[in-house]
C-alpha cells in the first residue's frame, strides 16, 4: 500500500447494545481508489459511525484501524485508543494537520463571519502570522466563490470583502457548504472527511460544491472520503470505488460504470 487505511479482521465498532458495525477487512489504498471514496448506505446504516472510526473519534470494540500517510507517518487506533508503539503521530497532529472535517451539522459557528470561521482552524494551529492567515482566508474565499460563477461572486455580491463579512445564516445552501468545505481544507489536511457535503442541493450546485474539493485534490497527495446519498456521486467517472454500509457491514465495491439502482446498491 502506498498510503491509506487498513482494518484487519476481526474488527467492529458500535454504540452499546444498540448498534454494531463489522468493519474488518476494509482496506483502502488511496491511489488505487483515485483518492476519492464515497460512502453510501441507508439512513441509520452506520455511515457516520464509520467516519468516526476512521477519524479516530470513536474507538473500535475490537480490532484496529491503521493509517499510513504519504509522508510515511502512521497511526493506529484500537479499543485502548491511539497505540503509541505503532503511531508516529499524536491525536492532536492527526486532527489538526492530517484530517479535515466537514460535518452534516455545519462546523461553521453562527457567531463568526465567513472570514472568522475560515481563520479559526489556522489560529488553532498557531503556525501562521496574522498576514499569512489573512492571505490564506482570502485565497480560500476566492476559490470557493469563484468556482462555477463565471468570475462573479455568488449571490450577487460585488466584492469578496462583503461576502467575508457575512454570517453563516446570510448564505445560501450552496455557499454554506462551500465555505464549510473550505474551512475543513484551509489547513491543507491529507484526508478530507465530509458528511453529506452536498446534502439537499440541486445537481448544478452539487457539482459546484464538489468542484471546490476537486480543485483541492488536484493540488497534491490528498484524499476525500465523503458520505453521500446521491448515487450519482458513486458513478462519477473519477470515482473508481465506493463503500456501501448495509446490514451491519461495510462493502468496498468497484465503479464499473454501470447505472446504479438504489435498492440493489444500498441494500448490499
Ligand atoms: N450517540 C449514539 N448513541 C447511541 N446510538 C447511536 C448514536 N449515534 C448513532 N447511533 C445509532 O447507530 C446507528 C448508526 O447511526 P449512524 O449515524 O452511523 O447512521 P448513518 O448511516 O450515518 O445515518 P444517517 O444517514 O441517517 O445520518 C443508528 O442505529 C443510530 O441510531
Amino acid at each position: 500500500m502506498s498510503w491509506g487505511f487498513q482494518i484487519e479482521r476481526p474488527a467492529s465498532v458500535g454504540w452499546g447494545s444498540a448498534f454494531n458495525l463489522e468493519v474488518g477487512g476494509l482496506e483502502l489504498d488511496a491511489n488505487a481508489v483515485n483518492r476519492r471514496l464515497p460512502v453510501l448506505g441507508r439512513s441509520g446504516s452506520g455511515k457516520s459511525t464509520l467516519m468516526y472510526l476512521l477519524t479516530f473519534m470513536k474507538r473500535p470494540r475490537e480490532g484496529s484501524v491503521r493509517w499510513t500517510f504519504p509522508d510515511g507517518h502512521r497511526a493506529q487506533w484500537s479499543r485502548k485508543g491511539l497505540s503509541g508503539r505503532n503511531s508516529t503521530l499524536n491525536l492532536t497532529d492527526l486532527r489538526r494537520r492530517y484530517f479535515g472535517f466537514a460535518y452534516q451539522r455545519s462546523t461553521l459557528s453562527p457567531y463568526l463571519t465567513v472570514a472568522e470561521n475560515l481563520m479559526y482552524p489556522l489560529r488553532i494551529r498557531g503556525e501562521h502570522s496574522g498576514e499569512q492567515m489573512r492571505e490564506k482566508v482570502w485565497e480560500a474565499v476566492n476559490k470557493s466563490l469563484m468556482y462555477g460563477q463565471g468570475g462573479q461572486t455568488a449571490g450577487g455580491d460585488n466584492t469578496l470583502k462583503a461576502f467575508m463579512k457575512r454570517f453563516p445564516n446570510e448564505l445560501s445552501g450552496g455557499q454554506l457548504q462551500r465555505v464549510a468545505l473550505m474551512q475543513a481544507m484551509i489547513h491543507d489536511p491529507v484526508v478530507l472527511f465530509a458528511d453529506e457535503p452536498t446534502g439537499n442541493l440541486d445537481a448544478a450546485t452539487r457539482r459546484e460544491v464538489m468542484g471546490v474539493v476537486e480543485q483541492w485534490l488536484a493540488e497534491g497527495e490528498r484524499m476525500v472520503i465523503w458520505v453521500t446519498h446521491h448515487l450519482s456521486d458513486a458513478q462519477d467517472p473519477n470515482v473508481t470505488h465506493r463503500v456501501v454500509v448495509s446490514h451491519g457491514r461495510c462493502h468496498l465495491q468497484q465503479n464499473d460504470g454501470a447505472q446504479l439502482n438504489a435498492r440493489t446498491v444500498l441494500d448490499g
